[in-house]
């Protein structure tokens, strides 16, 4: 998110900002936003992320700024996209304009850290959650049940801010004991919003078929072996669907950095990777994640499935009727 604000004589004339990928960025809505335009040549605009200097899905802002006439122009951030990075700002001074760059910048970058995170590191933003036992498990011992459903450690409220979550994000992922023993639908239900696209492990493509994952209702990603997919379609049991793809990965390699380039190539600028542990403690021991955000229910399960293991730096703790929520930062 990008927002932008014009200022005549100490009053602010016009604001805007950016909506949706495609659609006109913070600059373009500010300026149309001014209803006297023959204001903007005595104007300040002030900006969050560096103005673009390219023809991408729109025209260049700093083009559209020094054509109004602006004289100056306070930035929070210098845009880490390589095709921007320091352009706009190269633009704006060439033109004249007097530029202040760097103004709340830490703000502006967490702003937009999921758009950070994918530029400068080239992989989504990594938030990992889980919900654990007073004791410390995420599940208790596993029986073979044919009863595929989680055993539910948090309270409704908690159920329900996870479901505001996954509507921020743009992906979501578990690994593969996780889609056999809970069936998980991963969609976003009691929240409005988007579902994030799912993401599933099963390098030996050992997850039931009629698995909710499957139903093709949302984009599906499921990142298995070469062997097993070339056989799979040698047999044509992998019937192509636009919601239903499959890809192939080399599991004898660092399987936490093929995921991440797998996203970014898909353009995924987030994921919140809701386990199991084998799969949290991958990522976790390759310092391949940003947040983790840990739920802790009351329940004791005495043993089963430990929770992961890892050091961050606690930034926020809160209590949700029940449960404790604590975020930590990989930083
Ligand atoms: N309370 C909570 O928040 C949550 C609880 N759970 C519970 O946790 C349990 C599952 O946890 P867990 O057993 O840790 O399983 P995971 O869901 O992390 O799945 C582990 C499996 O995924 C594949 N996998 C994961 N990481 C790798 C890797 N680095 N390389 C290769 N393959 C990998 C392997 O599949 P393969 O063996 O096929 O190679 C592995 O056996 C379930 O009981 C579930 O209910 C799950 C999510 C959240
Ligand atoms: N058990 C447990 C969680 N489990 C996570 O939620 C998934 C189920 O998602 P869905 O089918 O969409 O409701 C499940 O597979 C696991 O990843 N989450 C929590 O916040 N608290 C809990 O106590
Ligand atoms: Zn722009």
């Amino acid at each position: 998110m990008v927002g932008s604000v014009i200022v005549h004589k100490d009053k602010i004339i016009g604001e805007g900002w950016h909506r949706k990928s495609g659609e006109a960025h913070a600059e373009v809505n500010a300026i149309n936003s001014v209803k006297d335009q023959s204001l903007l040549k005595a104007s300040t605009i002030y900006v969050s992320l560096e103005p673009c200097s390219h023809f991408g899905k729109t025209p260049p802002c700093s083009d559209l700024i020094i054509a109004k006439g602006i004289k100056k122009v306070v930035i929070g951030t210098v845009d880490p996209f390589s095709e921007v990075s320091g352009r706009g700002i190269n633009k704006l001074l060439e033109a004249g304009c007097e530029v202040l760059v760097g103004i709340l910048e830490k703000e502006c970058q967490e702003l937009n850290k999921r758009f950070f995170t994918f530029h400068l590191k080239k992989r989504p933003y990594i938030i990992l959650k889980w919900a654990q036992s007073e004791d410390g498990f995420i599940a208790p011992v596993i029986e073979n049940s044919e009863d595929r459903k989680p055993v539910w450690i948090t309270n409704k409220y908690s159920s329900q801010l996870v479901h505001k979550w996954r509507s921020e994000e743009q992906a979501i992922m578990v690994g593969t004991n996780t889609a056999v023993a809970d069936n998980p639908k991963l969609n976003t239900r009691t929240w409005t919003g988007k579902s994030p696209v799912r993401v599933v492990i099963d390098q030996y493509l050992r997850i039931p078929e009629d698995s909710a994952l499957f139903n093709k209702s949302i984009k599906t990603i499921v990142i298995c072996g070469e062997k097993v997919l070339q056989e799979k379609e040698d047999q044509q049991k992998i019937i192509p669907h636009k919601n239903l793809l499959f890809e192939s990965v080399d599991f004898s390699q660092n399987l936490g950095t093929l995921v991440c380039s797998l996203l970014h190539a898909y353009d995924l600028h987030s994921v919140i990777i809701e386990g199991g542990t084998q799969t949290l403690q991958t990522f976790i021991d390759q310092g391949l994640w940003d947040e983790a955000r840990i739920f802790s229910g009351d329940i004791q399960f005495k043993k089963g499935v430990k929770a992961p293991e890892f050091s961050g730096n606690l930034i926020s703790e809160k209590k949700i009727a029940s449960d404790t929520l604590k975020i930590y930062r990989n930083d």
